[in-house]
C-alpha cells in the first residue's frame, strides 16, 4: 500500500507545473508496474480463496453453499447496519416460519429448497417439521421408464425395447401404468427436474442410439418433446444439478462400429438448449452418475471393448473452468448399475463386472472422508440393469435382471441410516410379465439362442455383444447351456440376408445337377479335404473317424460303415479355387456367402469368449486372415442324391455316417424345403433323410432346421478348448424312408482355428476340480493318437495335425 500514498502526493496541483514531463511518465510507469503486481496478487488470492473453499467443501468441513451463506450473512448484516429497519427478526428466525418454508417449497420446488436449506439452518428445521405437508405436496414418486422386457418367444425385437411407463405408489405399495413414451427406448436415462420427468437418449427399436429427449409433465401426465442432444447416446449417464440436466458418455453407432463416448453435454430447460461440456477423462458406456455438493460424479461403466470399469471421476461445477478429476475407484468394476446419493454419500448397487459376473454388493463412498469405498450391503439377488433413487435416508432400487429364474423385479429399499436394513416392496407388473417370458425363453434357449435378441439389430454379433450387454448376458448363458447340453443350437437373428443364402443355395443346386462329366472336371483327383473342388460319391467314410460309438459299438476304420452317399464341392474363398465354368457367377456368389459366414464365425467365437468369461476378442488371434492360409475355413457344398427307383443304400450305408466335427464351430445351412425357397419364407418343409443328433440318453433325434436358422455345432477343438464343457456331439445324416425320391443339399462351413493353433484348455475352463483334459481322446482318435497310458487326456496337438489325421481317417 505504501507506493500508492507517495504517488498520490506527487499528483498535487502545486507540484504539477514544476514536474518535468519525463518525471510524470516515470511515475506513470511505476504505477502501471504496481498495478500489474496487484492484479497478479489479486488473482493469486482469488485462486487461493477458491482452492480453500474447494478444500473445505471437498473434505466436508464447510460446504460451498455454507461459505456463500456466510458471506451473504455478513453483507446482509452490513446492509442492515447502514439501513436500519424497525424489524428485530433475523433471516434465520424468518426462515423458521413454516408458512414461509411451505411457500418457498411450492414456488421453488423441493430440489431447490433442499439446496437452499444447506445455507439456512432455519429453513432446514422448518422443512423437516413440515414432513406430512411436504409429503402431500411432493408425494414420493418412483418411475420406471422404457427399458427392455427380455423378449416374447413369438415377437420380434420391437417388443424388447418398450415404451412402458409405470409409477410406484409408496403408500399403496403398487405400480400404476401411465401414458407410454412417444419413442420406445431402452438404455435411456431418466431424471426429474422442475415438475417434469425427462427420458433422455437410449436406443430405439431399430437398435439405433437416440438423440431425442422427451419429458413427462407431472401435472397432466403427458409426454412432451424436448430439444434433442447433439449426440445420440445409448446407455448414457444423466443427472440434474443446479437446474440443468447433464448427459454423459454412452455409446454411439457410426456404422459398423459402435463407439463408446467420452463427451458430455447439458440441457438448460430455461433456454431449451444443449451445451457442450468438458470431455470425461475416458470413454464410458453404461456408467452411472450422481450430483453431490455441486459436483457431478460419473462412476464405472464399460469401455469400447466391453470391459467394465471401477474408476470414477468428478466435475466441480463451482469452478469457472471445471475439469474432470479422478476420484477413488469403486471396489468392484461395475457396468449397468445403480447409483444414488444420501446424506452426503454415494451409493452404488448391482451391475456386472469384467468377467460378466453379476455384482450383488452395495458399496458407498463418502467424499468428505479420506477413506475409500466400503461395502455396506448385499442385494438378495445379483442384478444388473438396475436403477436407484433416494429419498429421506432411503435408497430405492428398481428393476434390473438376475440369473434366469431370479428375476424378482419389484423395488428394494435400503435404509441408509443405522440400523441399515434392506426391505422388498411390491413387484412391478411389467417385471412380472417379463418373468413369464423368461420361463418360455429358458425352455427354448437350447434350440434358439440368437433369435429375438439379435433379430433386426444391425452390426456384427460381436458389436452387439459390446453394445447390448443386458441381452448379451442372457444369450451367453443360453449359448453355453446349448453347447454344454447338446453341442448344437439353431441360430436365427444372425443378420445374414436371405438373398445371400438363396443365391448360394441355387448355385449349389445348379452345380450338383450338372452332368457327371462337368462335375468331374472340378475333381482334382486329390482326397476329400486335400484340395478345393469336387469329390464324387464313395470318396468319404466319415464314420471311420470314430472309434467308439455312443451305443458302445466300436468302429475301427475297417469296421466303419460303407462310404457315405454324398458328393462334395469345396471352396476356400481363394482365387485359385476350382470352380465350374458352367455355373454363372459361381465364384462371386460363393465368395459372398463365404465372407458373410466368416463374420458369423467370428461372432460365434466372440460369444463363446463372452460366455466363458474371457475378453470378447480372445479368439481373434487364432482366426486372423494371415494365419488362416490353408484349408482352415472351408465351405463344403454337400449333395445327398435322391435314391432313384431301384437304388437302395448298401447295408449299413447312410447319407453321412456318425461323426463329430473335427475343428471349430460348424455353421450349417440345411435344406429348409423340399423345393426352394431355402430361407423358409414360405413355410418349412425340409426333406426327410436329414440331420440327426445324439441325445444325452443315446437316442438319435431329428434336427430339422428352425425357420431361417443356421444349425451351429461345436467341433472337437471347441470341446478341447473348453475342457469338455462344450460338447462336440455326434451326428449323422440318415437315409430317407424307402420310396422317398428327394435329394438334399447342405451348405456347410467348417471353421478354423489356424492350423498352427495349439489347442489347450482355456484358463477359465480349468480349476483344481476340473484339471485339464485333452481333445484328442482315444475314443475319437482310433488311428493314431490313443496311447494306453493316456486314456483320456488332452495332448498338445496342433489344430492342423488333428484336422489332417481326421481327414486321413475319413478317406476311402
Ligand atoms: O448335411 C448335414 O446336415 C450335415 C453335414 C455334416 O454333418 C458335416 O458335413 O459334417
Ligand atoms: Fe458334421
Amino acid at each position: 500500500m505504501q507506493p500508492w500514498a507517495s504517488l498520490s502526493g506527487s499528483y498535487g496541483p502545486s507540484t504539477w507545473k514544476a514536474e518535468p514531463l519525463s518525471q510524470v511518465l516515470q511515475a506513470l510507469q511505476t504505477t502501471q508496474g504496481q498495478l500489474s503486481l496487484l492484479t497478479k496478487r489479486l488473482s493469486m488470492l482469488r485462486e487461493e480463496h477458491e482452492a480453500l473453499c474447494d478444500c473445505l467443501a471437498f473434505h466436508g468441513a464447510v460446504p460451498a453453499e455454507r461459505l456463500l451463506a456466510w458471506m451473504h450473512r455478513r453483507r446482509f448484516a452490513e446492509a442492515r447496519r447502514r439501513h436500519p429497519v424497525a424489524c428485530h427478526e433475523t433471516l434465520e428466525s424468518l426462515m423458521q416460519a413454516k408458512e414461509l418454508a411451505l411457500d418457498l417449497a411450492v414456488r421453488l420446488g423441493l430440489e431447490v429448497c433442499t439446496t437452499l436449506s444447506g445455507a439456512s439452518r432455519g429453513l432446514r428445521s422448518s422443512l423437516s417439521s413440515l414432513g406430512p405437508e411436504l409429503a402431500n405436496l411432493f408425494p414420493f414418486q418412483l418411475f420406471a421408464i422404457g427399458g427392455e422386457a427380455c423378449g416374447d418367444a413369438l415377437s420380434s425385437v420391437r417388443a424388447l425395447v418398450n415404451a412402458e411407463v409405470e409409477r410406484f405408489n409408496l403408500s399403496q405399495n403398487s405400480w400404476e401404468t401411465l401414458e407410454p413414451l412417444r419413442t420406445p427406448r431402452s438404455g435411456c436415462a431418466a431424471v426429474a427436474l422442475g415438475g417434469y420427468v425427462y427420458a433422455v437418449g437410449g436406443c430405439g427399436i431399430d437398435g439405433e442410439d437416440l438423440r431425442s429427449v422427451e419429458r413427462l409433465n407431472l401435472q397432466e401426465l403427458v409426454w412432451e418433446e424436448v430439444p434433442s442432444m447433439a449426440t445420440g447416446r445409448d446407455e448414457l449417464a444423466a443427472v440434474t444439478c443446479g437446474g440443468y440436466i447433464y448427459a454423459m458418455g454412452g455409446s454411439h453407432l457410426v456404422w459398423p462400429v459402435r463407439h463408446v463416448l467420452d463427451s458430455a453435454e447439458r440441457f438448460d430447460p430455461r433456454s431449451g438448449t444443449w451445451q457442450e461440456l468438458p470431455r470425461l477423462t475416458r470413454e464410458r458406456c453404461a456408467a452411472a452418475a450422481v450430483a453431490l455438493h455441486r459436483r457431478l460424479v460419473v462412476l464405472g461403466g464399460c469401455d469400447e471393448d466391453g470391459v467394465a470399469l471401477s474408476s470414477t471421476e468428478s466435475l466441480d461445477l463451482t469452478l469457472g473452468q471445471p475439469r474432470w478429476e479422478v476420484l477413488p475407484s469403486m471396489r468392484r468394476a461395475r457396468c449397468n448399475f445403480a447409483a444414488a446419493t444420501s446424506a452426503g454419500r454415494i451409493l452404488v448397487a448391482g451391475g456386472y463386472d469384467d468377467h460378466t459376473r453379476d455384482v450383488d454388493t452395495v458399496e458407498q463412498f463418502d467424499p468428505s472422508h479420506g477413506a475409500g469405498w466400503e461395502a455396506v450391503h448385499v442385494l438378495p439377488v445379483p442384478r444388473w440393469g438396475v436403477r436407484a433413487a433416494s429419498r429421506a435416508g432411503h435408497i430405492f432400487i428398481v428393476g434390473g435382471r438376475g440369473y434366469p429364474g431370479t428375476r424378482a423385479g419389484g423395488v428394494w429399499v435400503i435404509r441408509i441410516t443405522r440400523p441399515r436394513t434392506l426391505q422388498r416392496l411390491g413387484p412391478s407388473s411389467h417385471v412380472k410379465t417379463a418373468e413369464k417370458v423368461e420361463q418360455i425363453e429358458t425352455r427354448r434357449a437350447a434350440c434358439n439362442v440368437f433369435g429375438r435378441h439379435f433379430g433386426g439389430i444391425g452390426g456384427t454379433l460381436a458389436d452387439i455383444l459390446r453394445k447390448r450387454q443386458m441381452e448379451a448376458q442372457h444369450v451367453c448363458r443360453a449359448w453355453r447351456k446349448a453347447f454344454a447340453e447338446f453341442g448344437f443350437c439353431q441360430a436365427t437373428g444372425h443378420g445374414i440376408q436371405d438373398e445371400v443364402i438363396e443365391e448360394a443355395y441355387a448355385v449349389a443346386r445348379q452345380f450338383f445337377t450338372l452332368p457327371v462329366e462337368a462335375k468331374q472336371r472340378c475333381d482334382t483327383g486329390k482326397a476329400y479335404g486335400a484340395s478345393s473342388g469336387y469329390t464324387g460319391p464313395g470318396a468319404e467314410r466319415v464314420s471311420a473317424t470314430a472309434t467308439e460309438l455312443p451305443d458302445g459299438k466300436v468302429l475301427g476304420s475297417e469296421k466303419a460303415r460303407p462310404p457315405d452317399r454324398v458328393e462334395s464341392m469345396i471352396f476356400y474363398g481363394r482365387e485359385e479355387d476350382v470352380v465350374p465354368e458352367e455355373v454363372k457367377n459361381y465364384r462371386e456368389v460363393m465368395k459372398r456367402y463365404y465372407e458373410e459366414l466368416r463374420g458369423l464365425l467370428l461372432a460365434s467365437m466372440a460369444l463363446t469368449a463372452a460366455s466363458l468369461e474371457l475378453p470378447l476378442n480372445y479368439f481373434d488371434r487364432y482366426f486372423t486372415a494371415d494365419k488362416l492360409t490353408k484349408n482352415e475355413i472351408s465351405l463344403r457344398l454337400a449333395y445327398y442324391p435322391a435314391y432313384e427307383d431301384g437304388v437302395e443304400p448298401l447295408p449299413g450305408q447312410l447319407r453321412y455316417g456318425e461323426h463329430t466335427d473335427y475343428t471349430g464351430f460348424t455353421l450349417l445351412w440345411q435344406d429348409h424345403n423340399i423345393t426352394g425357397p431355402q430361407t423358409a419364407k414360405e413355410g418349412l418343409n425340409p426333406p426327410l433323410g436329414g440331420l440327426q443328433v445324439r441325445m444325452p440318453d443315446g437316442s438319435w433325434a431329428d434336427c430339422p432346421p428352425a425357420p431361417g436358422a443356421f444349425t451351429i455345432n461345436a467341433g472337437d477343438l471347441i470341446q478341447a478348448w473348453t475342457n469338455d464343457e462344450f460338447m462336440s456331439n455326434w451326428h449323422r445324416v440318415t437315409n430317407p424312408p424307402p420310396g422317398d425320391r428327394h435329394d438334399r443339399i447342405s451348405l456347410v462351413v467348417f471353421t478354423g482355428p489356424a492350423n498352427d493353433t495349439i489347442v489347450e484348455p482355456l484358463p477359465t475352463c480349468v480349476s483344481p476340480d476340473r484339471p485339464p483334459k485333452c481333445p484328442m481322446v482315444d475314443r475319437w482318435s482310433p488311428v493314431a493318437w490313443s496311447t494306453p497310458d493316456m486314456p483320456y487326456r488332452y495332448m498338445p496337438i496342433s489344430a492342423g495335425e488333428h484336422l489332417a489325421k481326421k481327414l486321413q481317417a475319413s478317406n476311402v
